[in-house]
């Protein structure tokens, strides 16, 4: 089976990001039950200009790992840094929110499974809005070269319920490139769409890697989205359980089946 995910252009890597022992729980803090641990002692370290996917059961913590890298989320204790600065400490001094909003705008770049457009806004808007928020310059030309390299350059003046899914996810992914940002976290980016428009998003995901040198972190379920990745990151019960480099379908689809049993770390 082929693999999609080559190589990286560069070969020199910083570090895009980095967590070190990162915990996240759920519910009361009394011990009780209902304590769903979700992230259980994640360090992971992404060099800059590389495509990850994040692959798991049900529950393991995929979300949970992409919320507290992209710090949506705060995670209880550990460490999480984008590009060596610290986003979020857990007993150390936390950003206020205030600066948190600010470091993710700048830094951190978001495509969710459902698009999360603004239906009242045209493409264009809704693609600058991420520069508008951040109070930045609004460069009109450059906005419509990201929207052009994602295939709708025709299309600025459109609402998101005149575009199919495939389309409505590519100006996902030019809102999410337009800032420049350092990561961008794709949570099922794929999960709504129909094959072909799968590949393009995915196409768009790597070019965004290879092109322009972003870092790119992808929960999915599906073993062809992963092929498209360079490196996979299996997680189970809340802590990572392997990984694949250049991964193959067929390669992302018996480890998964075989989550759980008892596979060497790091293979
Ligand atoms: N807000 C929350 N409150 C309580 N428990 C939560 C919350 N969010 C997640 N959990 C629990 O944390 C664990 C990890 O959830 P998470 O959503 O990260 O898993 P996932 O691998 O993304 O799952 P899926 O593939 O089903 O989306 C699960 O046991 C889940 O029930």
């Amino acid at each position: 089976m082929r693999h999609h995910g080559r190589t990286p252009r560069h070969t020199a890597h910083a570090e895009a990001l980095r967590l070190v022992r990162v915990t996240k729980s759920y519910g009361t803090d009394d011990g009780g039950a209902d304590r769903v641990t979700a992230l259980d002692d994640i360090t992971l370290s992404l060099p800059a200009g590389t495509f990850t996917a994040v692959m798991g059961p049900s529950g393991s913590g995929k979300s949970t790992l992409l919320h507290c890298a992209a710090g949506l989320d705060r995670p209880d204790s550990g460490v999480v840094a984008v590009d060596g600065e610290e986003m979020s400490g857990g007993p150390g001094p936390a950003r206020s929110e205030a600066a948190l909003t600010r470091f993710r705008r700048t830094r951190v770049g978001f495509v969710f499974q459902q698009y999360n457009l603004l239906p009242t806004l045209t493409v264009a808007q809704n693609t600058i809005l991420p520069l508008k928020l951040a109070g930045r310059r609004v460069d009109r030309q450059r906005v419509e070269r990201v929207l052009t390299d994602v295939g709708l350059g025709d299309r600025l003046g459109h609402r998101p319920d005149q575009l199919s899914g495939g389309q409505r996810q590519r100006v996902a992914i030019a809102r999410a490139l337009v800032t420049e940002p350092s990561v961008i976290f794709a949570d099922e980016p794929t999960g709504a769409l129909d094959t072909r428009s799968a590949r393009d998003v995915l196409r768009l995901l790597q070019e965004a890697v290879r092109l322009h040198g972003r870092t790119v972190v992808m929960v999915t379920h599906d073993p062809v989205a992963a092929s498209y990745a360079d490196t996979v990151q299996f997680l189970a019960d809340g802590r990572l359980a392997g990984q694949l480099t250049a991964p193959t379908v067929d390669a992302v689809a018996e480890r998964l089946a075989h989550l759980g049993d008892n596979i060497p770390m790091g293979v």
